[in-house]
């Protein structure tokens, strides 16, 4: 009889190291007015002036030169500091906010969690998934076949006759987290998510995140709660500054953003 322990006997399956998403030297610089106000098109047209009359236009330079690969099966928080260039990545990633230097190579199209631009606060929660379900490239059939599971999802089966605008902040994210989750991602990002849900919420969306990487997609999640790291990442990147400070095992770069933050 063997006296071996189950856990020395359980094999890890072979980690899939297909790189998925390359980020090479990435910079970005963000162009705003000191003022605050948005540059107009006369004003677009004589950046190059205001910039040699300096002050009014001002650069902030958001990421830094920040290179890493991400594998398939990775599933990798993102944390550091308010500012440190963590959403900007996050962006740059889906492609929805150019680089100013270096490029950013990905083997599909990376989904930002949240349809929020397709849903509409006047209709129901039932017509909001249809919408995000279409939005998505669904067809109704398909979107019909998922319906219960997402109203399940979400919790929201007393409210999804309901306006939107009656919904509270965290039962819309549920409701965009169960729309947006409805679809196969390969590579998806979800950034600050799971911030309003409450905990049984919570539990369930860091579980579905989980069922993503284990069905070798790439997720990246970007959150100030180290517990929602520590329960779906086992990578951990952090940002400070638009620099990337540390890249590796989840544990060990909590520890050193936690002491770096206790100096
Ligand atoms: N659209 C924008 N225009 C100008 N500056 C921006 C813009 N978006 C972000 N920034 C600036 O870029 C820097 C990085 O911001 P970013 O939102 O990426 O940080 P973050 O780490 O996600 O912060 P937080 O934890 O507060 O969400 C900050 O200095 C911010 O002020």
């Amino acid at each position: 009889m063997s006296t071996e322990s189950p856990q020395e006997t359980v094999m890890e399956p072979a980690a899939d190291r297909r790189p998925v998403v390359i980020v090479d030297d990435v910079h970005v610089e963000y162009k705003v007015f000191a003022t605050g106000k948005r540059p107009s098109a006369a004003d677009r047209r004589s950046l190059k002036q205001l910039r040699v009359k300096g002050k009014q236009m001002r650069t902030v330079h958001a990421l830094k030169g920040v290179s890493f690969t991400a594998y398939a099966n990775d599933s990798i928080g993102v944390i550091g500091t308010n500012g440190s260039g963590k959403s900007t990545l996050m962006r740059a990633i889906a492609g929805l906010t150019p680089t100013s230097r270096g490029a950013i190579y990905s083997q599909s199209r990376p989904s930002l969690l949240g349809v929020g631009a397709a849903l509409l606060k006047d209709l129901s929660g039932e017509r909001n998934i249809i919408l995000g379900g279409l939005a998505m490239g669904f067809t109704l059939p398909e979107i019909e076949a998922r319906y219960d599971d997402i109203v399940k999802f979400a919790g929201l089966e007393k409210f999804i006759d309901l306006p939107m605008r009656a919904y509270s902040s965290g039962m819309t994210a549920r409701l965009k987290f169960a729309i947006a989750s409805m679809a196969t991602h390969e590579i998806l990002i979800v950034d600050e998510a799971l911030a309003v849900g409450d905990r049984t919420f919570r539990q369930r969306s860091e579980a579905r995140i989980r069922d993503i990487r284990d069905n070798a997609g790439t997720v990246f999640l970007v959150s100030h709660s180290m517990q929602s790291i520590r329960e779906t990442c086992s990578r951990v990147i952090w940002l400070d500054q638009g620099t990337l400070m540390m890249d590796g095992e989840t544990d060990e770069v909590i520890k050193a953003y936690h002491a770096a933050q206790d100096k």
